[in-house]
């Protein structure tokens, strides 16, 4: 049996806002091409979470790792770089740009060319923006977007925003993904191709992925493992049917469905 390398570690993380603990002394790990969920009741400190893990936020307390090298206090774009990217719960498209440009937009921060190439438009920068294209394009078909490349991203529709965010987040060719809430507002059949979908990027791109979701449905079919947090720290963590069963997660979910 081979052992799957570690991804990410967090050892003790926590922030505080003034007098408020959001998220306290969490401990958590994640392997190689895991598909891991994150839940836990509104306020619960999920999506602070990833604000620490991106940057966003410097945490107050422990430390973040990737691939053994610590993150703290590192820029977001430096952490994107270094391989983690993101989804956000409320869709943070570039409205007026194209669906094709809002991936590309997500090349332009790796670009290998440089600004003299591109200032001085040099055939490398035309090389590097075709290549770029071609790679954007890819990603669309993944995605069954390419026929809309050209519309503006407001004018799609609800869930077809939702999976273009997911196409950029991946353009930008992350060890780690880590989604927030991507089934929010779509219809169940919207979900269930979300969870398709993600279950087949994860193979593809051999990826890493965080997901925090409120559909059950959803984290409970296509995640190996679970973390559940409240009121700012983990009370929880183990495959689907452990976390069903656990009596701290029904009572924290209490008069909330969990399965
Ligand atoms: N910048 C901030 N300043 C002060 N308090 C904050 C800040 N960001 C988050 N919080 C607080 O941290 C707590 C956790 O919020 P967070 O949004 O992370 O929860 P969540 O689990 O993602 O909730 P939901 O499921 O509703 O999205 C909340 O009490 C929130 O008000």
């Amino acid at each position: 049996m081979t052992t799957k390398k570690q991804l990410l570690k967090v050892e003790n993380a926590g922030i505080r806002f003034g007098g408020l603990k959001a998220v306290s002394d969490v401990n958590l790990e994640l392997k190689q091409g895991e598909l891991v969920g994150l839940i836990g009741p509104n306020g619960a400190g999920k999506t602070t979470f990833f604000n620490l893990l991106t940057g966003v936020y410097v945490p107050t307390e422990g430390s973040i790792s990737l691939d053994g090298e610590k993150l703290n206090g590192q820029a977001p774009y430096k952490i994107t770089k270094k391989g983690i990217s993101r989804t956000f719960q409320n869709i943070r498209l570039f409205s007026e740009l194209s669906v094709l440009d809002n991936v590309k937009v997500a090349y332009h921060s790796l670009a290998k060319h440089s600004m003299l190439s591109s200032i001085f438009r040099l055939p490398s920068h035309f090389s590097g923006e075709k290549e770029m294209e071609e790679k954007a394009i890819e990603f669309l078909k993944i995605f069954n977007l390419e026929k809309s490349m050209h519309e503006k991203a407001k004018n799609l529709p609800y869930g077809q925003q939702r999976r273009l965010e997911i196409a950029r987040a991946l353009a930008a060719n992350p060890k780690l993904l880590l989604l927030d809430e991507p089934a929010a507002g779509m219809n169940p059949q919207e979900t269930e191709e979300l969870m398709n979908l993600i279950a087949l990027i994860r193979e593809r791109f051999s990826l890493t992925i965080l997901l925090i979701e409120h559909d059950m449905l959803l984290v409970m079919g296509v995640c190996e493992r679970i973390y559940v947090l409240d009121h700012g720290q983990l009370i929880a963590d183990g495959t689907p049917e452990q976390i069903r069963n656990n009596p701290k997660v029904i009572e924290a979910y209490l008069g909330e469905e969990v399965s």
